[in-house]
């Protein structure tokens, strides 16, 4: 079995984070590892708390995990500080991991810095280096790009200029967008435009860490870049279609569908 780890942070109503990278690898069918690097206090109406776990149990989970068992690849999520972000790149240099996903976390859907301003500078020379897919949302690839995006040019033009920072790929996302929700790949030489109809529902907590830790499972199974973006993005568009109001705010997106679906299990058809 593949052997897939999330660096990331926990999300307590497990729409997003570790939970939601976890499920995602389950749903894949590949065995989920974590790093935590925070644990938040959250639901479905905002985040309430951050905790940053010490730079040395962060050392600690990565050599725990890379020491005994081998990692086909790896998602990098909510990294919160500085310290984090270069005690993630020295592990993963150290033990030559393969297969980087970079989703850059900045601020949560609720409106909560879930990295901190002053650590920008870090995810972007530590860690984009290392990623084979980047997948920035349209307000991270403004703020790393410096560059403001209204159309899907201005998408290109950013992910032009991510790219040159050091990534293999650029996925930026369309999500935030109004009209279709497309997404753009570039690989340095050509752009790919992934589109998806526009899904009319207010459930889509998790929807970046979700695609993001989907990809790097499909990385994990022997997909090129290219299979494992558009199969992730399949799967996130499936797992917003079957999301679900829980709480009083923006609910999760649903991850067992297919899973269930090809196990008999459902019972809603
Ligand atoms: N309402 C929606 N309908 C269909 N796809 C969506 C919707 N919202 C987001 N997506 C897709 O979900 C993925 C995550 O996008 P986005 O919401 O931009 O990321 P983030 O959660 O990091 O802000 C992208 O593939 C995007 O196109
Ligand atoms: C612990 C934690 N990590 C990441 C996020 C952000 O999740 P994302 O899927 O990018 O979007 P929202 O759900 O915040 O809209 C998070 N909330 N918590």
């Amino acid at each position: 079995m593949k052997k897939v780890l999330t660096i990331a942070g926990s999300d307590s109503s497990g729409g997003a984070g570790i939970q939601a990278d976890l499920k995602a690898f389950s749903a894949h069918g590949v065995f989920g590892m974590s790093v935590i690097t925070a644990v938040t206090a959250q639901n479905t109406q905002g985040v309430f708390a951050v905790q940053d776990i010490d730079v040395a149990v962060i050392d600690k989970q990565i050599e725990a995990i890379f020491d005994d068992i081998t990692v086909d690849a790896v998602k990098i999520g909510m990294v919160s500080r500085t310290e984090t972000i270069k005690a993630i790149a020295n592990g993963l240099k150290k033990y030559n991991a393969q297969n980087i996903v970079v989703d850059p976390v900045m601020i949560s859907k609720s409106g909560y810095y879930l990295l901190q301003p002053e650590a920008v500078e870090a995810l972007i020379s530590y860690l984009l280096p290392l990623a084979s897919v980047v997948t920035p949302n349209i307000p991270e690839a403004e703020e790393i790009s410096g560059l403001k995006i209204h159309s899907l040019k201005d998408m290109e033009e950013a992910a032009k200029f991510i790219h040159q920072l050091g990534p293999k790929y650029v996925l930026l996302k369309g999500g935030h967008r109004e009209d279709d929700a497309t997404d753009i790949l570039f690989d340095g030489e050509s752009y790919q435009h992934l589109s998806t109809p526009r899904i009319a529902t207010q459930n889509t907590h998790g929807t970046g860490c979700t695609l993001s830790a989907a990809i790097a499972a499909n990385l994990a199974r022997g997909y090129s870049a290219q299979e494992a973006v558009s199969k992730g993005k399949e799967y996130i568009h499936t797992a917003i279609e079957h999301s679900f109001a829980i709480g009083k705010g923006v609910g999760p997106v649903h991850h067992f569908y297919n899973l269930y679906k090809g196990a008999g299990m459902l019972n809603d058809e």
